[in-house]
């Protein structure tokens, strides 16, 4: 052979399979043929004369014609998928629908139909190639390198490389060109290698989906409950380790066979192969309750069915319910913690009973610490509800922004500072429960609005998104002010009350049913955990006196003071608080009439001996008009800032400067009073700022 090496043309359609082939070509024959490749992307010096041609396929014979001129010698390549990237297509799930896409049609059949016979034939190819339409909702794509043929909407594509020079073709090139006997052996030992390769790959696939198998099974061996799967043909395919104990049946022993033959309760079998709605139902098996539920896999048209054990469901519910309790989520009491033995009480006790066991909603009225709360708590937990969540939101507690989003919740991005993941709302975490608005009197317009649509519709939609979440909850409202007054003056809605109001609970006064009050002293002492103190009936006879206009928590803080200062483990009429301890009367009799209280108690201010103060050096008095001036202002939806209330202070005995009203709202800041909000919402005051505003009052 002379040193001279001799030259082969590669002709191929792209300028890709050019150079994928052109080096495939090089590693084989490089020592002794000089290549030279061109595609129909390029220019090329044709027509060829007296050359060895290689055409990378049949399909380009006709748009090679004229270039292949006199004495040529053409070899037509048959090309073979590159193993090498065959992985790539056994990580794509089962059943998918790909498009095959190449560059001609027969191109594609060629390539699925030995895609197929390789093995890989879980995925539903789809030739693609131009000039076909392909519809939208196939979203995966395999490619033989020819990526600028993949239509725009695909979303995964997986090239696999350049179809290579088979090893049929090679060895007739190598034979055409005398090499057959040097290089034929170490070619066709390197297709050998890569078509071991490919096994590999296949049979590590093979253990893959098998060691998947074995970790299905650890997950279905490891649930609490038994789960059972039957094929179209009634045949049980899933039998996991609970229904081995069950059935006394290893789940080799039962896999494959019909459902009748493996489990001796007829009725059972009935029922998981009924084809009625039927869903859940409750067997006796191994002397022990099951819940079983049934459902279709409709896709695999099959059939599942899960056996609950009922001991172990109710451990669970104890579990979760403790879970509730730690979170807050439980109403704590029940009709049995209601204490009176007045007839008022235990009429209202038993209408309570009644409204309880249907699903409507409630409106509680009564004053300030007549018991809204816990006749709520009572009403949930003797309703069907009792295992569901227990939500008790304070209307007046939070300023309008934060109480919608509390109750609502919000999207991601909803609004600056919206937390990552949004937030639900209460109505959302009540689901299947009672939520207790309680102060419904103090919600915004807005809210009023957003609250009856809740109501009407049975479902809410968080603040800032679009879907609509239905919900099952029953609302519990309760109020301490004259609502049909408010509804006069505009500050309610009327057809909200009507929606509130559908059952209704009016509760007892203290002062109304005095009866009750040494039974009262006594069970707070009890719960007190103090029943070693003795009340002297001196004192009994004084405190069943009193108006209580704060009724029985009024009545609780008393004793739980007196307890507190009592010496000898006797309560004297000497322990009894002084006046001012005691909530006065307010003109309409409920807290409603706040002005009145906050003038009274600003009278008392001076000689108030329990007070703590506030402000230091600033008078409390400042403080306190100025928390009355932003809650009036609150009240009427109007927002306040700095200047408004500067300007307000005209009014007063003394006006005060914008500078110290800016020192008294930073005092008033500092102690949680009130919340400063940017930009229109203004200053709002908080409940602990209405407790101090009311603790002055009852002074
Ligand atoms: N009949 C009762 N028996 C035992 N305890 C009672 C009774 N009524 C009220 N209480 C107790 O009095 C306190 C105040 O009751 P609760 O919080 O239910 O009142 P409320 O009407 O909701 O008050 P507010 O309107 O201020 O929210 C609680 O400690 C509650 O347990």
């Amino acid at each position: 052979m002379s040193n001279r090496k001799k030259e082969l043309i590669l002709l191929a359609g792209t300028n890709d399979t050019r150079k994928t082939l052109s080096a495939q070509l090089e590693e084989v024959i490089g020592d002794w043929f000089e290549i030279e490749s061109y595609s129909l992307e390029e220019q090329f010096p044709s027509p060829f004369e007296n050359k060895l041609i290689i055409l990378t396929s049949y399909l380009l014979e006709e748009d090679f014609k004229n270039a292949i001129g006199e004495g040529c010698h053409v070899l037509i390549a048959k090309r073979v998928i590159n193993y090498e990237h065959i992985d790539k297509l056994l990580a794509i799930p089962e059943g998918t629908r790909a498009l095959y896409v190449s560059d001609y049609a027969q191109n594609c059949y060629d390539s699925i139909s030995m895609l197929q016979q390789l093995g890989i034939d879980h995925i539903d190819y789809i030739p693609h190639y131009p000039g076909c339409k392909a519809s939208p909702d196939i979203t995966y794509a395999i490619t033989p390198g020819e990526i600028g043929l993949i239509p725009p909407f695909i979303t995964t594509v997986i090239d696999i490389g350049t179809r290579l020079i088979d090893l049929t073709s090679m060895m007739e090139i190598l034979s055409h060109i005398g090499l057959l006997a040097e290089k034929g052996e170490s070619i066709s030992f390197k297709n050998i290698r890569s078509i071991i390769d490919l096994n590999k790959k296949l049979a590590r696939s093979n253990r893959d989906s098998e060691h998947l198998n074995k970790h299905f099974k650890r997950v279905l061996d490891g649930v609490d409950d038994g789960i059972l799967a039957i094929d179209e043909l009634g045949r049980i395919t899933v039998f996991n380790e609970i229904l081995e104990t069950v059935f006394k049946v290893t789940s080799r022993q039962a896999i494959g066979r019909l459902l009748k033959e493996v489990i001796p309760n007829q009725e059972l079998v009935a029922f998981i192969l009924a084809d009625n709605t039927e869903e859940s139902r409750c067997f006796t098996l191994i002397q022990n309750e099951f819940i079983v539920q049934r459902f279709m896999l409709q896709t695999e048209n099959s059939i599942v069915a899960t056996f609950k054990d009922m001991n172990q469901t109710i451990k669970m519910e104890r579990t979760l319910r403790r879970e509730l309790v730690k979170k807050g989520f439980v109403a704590k009491y029940t009709f049995q913690d209601i204490v009176g033995s007045s007839a008022a009480i235990q009429n209202t006790k038993l209408i309570a009973g009644k409204l309880a066991k249907t699903d409507l909603t409630v409106l509680i009225e009564g004053e300030s610490g007549s018991g809204k709360e816990l006749f709520a708590s009572a009403i949930h937990n003797a309703s069907f509800r009792n295992n569901g969540s227990y939500l008790a939101l304070n209307c007046s507690s939070l300023p309008e922004d934060l109480m919608e989003s509390e109750l609502f919740g919000y999207e991601e991005g909803a609004f600056t500072g919206a937390k990552k993941g949004g937030k639900t709302g209460v109505f959302e975490q009540a689901n299947g429960g009672t939520i207790f608005l309680d102060e419904i009197g103090d919600i915004s317009l807005k809210l009023q609005a957003r609250l009856l649509r809740v109501l009407q519709e049975k479902e809410i939609m968080r603040i800032g998104g679009s879907k609509i979440i239905p919900i099952d909850v029953r609302v519990i409202a309760a109020t301490n002010k004259d609502l049909l007054k408010m509804i006069e003056l505009g500050k309610f809605r009327e057809d909200l009350y009507h929606r509130l109001k559908v059952l209704y609970l009016h509760l007892p006064e203290l002062r109304k049913r005095k009866e009750d009050i040494t039974e009262l002293i006594q069970h707070i002492i009890h719960l007190s955990g103090r029943n070693n103190v003795k009340i002297l009936p001196e004192v009994m006879i004084r405190l069943s006196q009193y108006e209580w206009y704060g009724n029985v928590r009024e009545l609780k803080n008393t004793i739980d003071y007196m307890l507190a200062v009592c010496d000898n483990y006797t309560v004297t009429l000497n322990d009894i608080p002084d006046t001012h301890f005691f909530q006065r009367a307010s003109s309409s009799g409920v807290k409603g009439d706040l002005m009145y209280r906050i003038e009274s108690s600003i009278a008392a201010t001076a000689e108030a001996p329990m007070k703590k103060p506030a402000g230091g050096v600033v008078d409390d008095k400042d403080l306190l008009m100025i928390l009355q001036t932003i809650y009036s202002f609150n009240q009427s939806g109007e927002s306040i800032g700095r200047k408004k209330i500067a300007e307000q202070t005209r009014w007063w005995n003394k006006e005060l400067t914008e500078q110290q009203v800016r020192h008294r709202i930073e005092l008033l800041e500092q102690h949680g009073y009130i919340l400063i909000y940017r930009g229109r919402s203004g200053i709002k005051v908080t409940q602990t700022g209405l407790d101090w505003m009311n603790s002055l009052t009852a002074e």
